[in-house]
């Protein structure tokens, strides 16, 4: 396994090994102890999550409040997504940059988003199966969403599907109600990147 902090400090992208044979493919996704030692991260798992979605899907960006805040270490087991992490924290050297990892099913990196930070992923082709580890309980009243389509933040969203095929982005109710960054920071709504960094030292 290797693992590569991306341009967005507190996410890392984590390449994996594979063993395959006549049966198919055999990889191991998630390390607890290696990925602390690569990362400082102590991940500990709360909840498990799967999502489907048909090529166009945008999910997110989404985030939780600090503390706890809800990490994630996401990987795609079907298909493939764009995955994203963006900046949310306030005050933190690169707020408002994002970065992004390709999931799929051939490469099958994953990717690992710390407390604090927003993420987003969209479907590339029908049936990506996006799987993640989650160090927090879903809480619904503790998570924000900012809009994956925010000119300001400018995520460069792929246009076309893993087949070539154009991309029509299909995003939920709440999501395409979410205030961009800054109407998001003005109503007070994002995580402040001193106490989130602190929270997660203390962790
Ligand atoms: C996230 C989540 C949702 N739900 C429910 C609430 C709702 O009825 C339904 C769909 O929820 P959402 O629309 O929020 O699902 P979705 O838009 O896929 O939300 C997810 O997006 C990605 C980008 C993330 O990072 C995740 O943490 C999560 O926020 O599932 C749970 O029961 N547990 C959960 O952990």
């Amino acid at each position: 396994m290797e693992y590569r902090e991306l341009r967005v400090p507190g996410a890392w992208e984590i390449n994996t090994r594979h063993f395959g044979d006549d049966r198919g493919v055999f990889l191991e996704w998630f390390k607890g102890a290696l990925f602390a030692g690569a990362s400082g991260h102590d991940f500990t798992l709360a909840q498990a999550n799967c999502s489907v979605s048909a090529a166009g899907v945008l999910r997110g960006i989404h985030y939780a409040d600090v503390p706890p805040g809800q990490a994630k270490y996401v990987t795609c087991a079907k298909g493939a997504v764009l995955d994203v992490v963006v900046d949310v924290r306030v005050g933190s050297p690169t707020y408002g940059q994002w970065d992004s990892v390709l999931l799929d099913d051939v490469d099958r990196k994953a990717i690992y988003i710390s407390e604090g930070l927003g993420h987003a992923f969209l479907s590339l082709e029908d049936g990506s199966t996006v799987m993640y580890l989650c160090s927090t309980p879903y809480s619904p009243e503790r998570e924000h969403e900012v809009s994956p389509l925010d000119p300001a933040i400018g995520i460069a969203w792929p246009t076309t599907a893993r087949d070539g095929s154009p991309l029509t982005y299909e995003l939920s109710v709440k999501d395409q109600a979410a205030p961009s960054l800054a109407d998001a920071a003005e109503r007070g709504l994002l995580p402040d990147f001193a106490s989130t960094t602190n929270w997660i030292s203390s962790l």
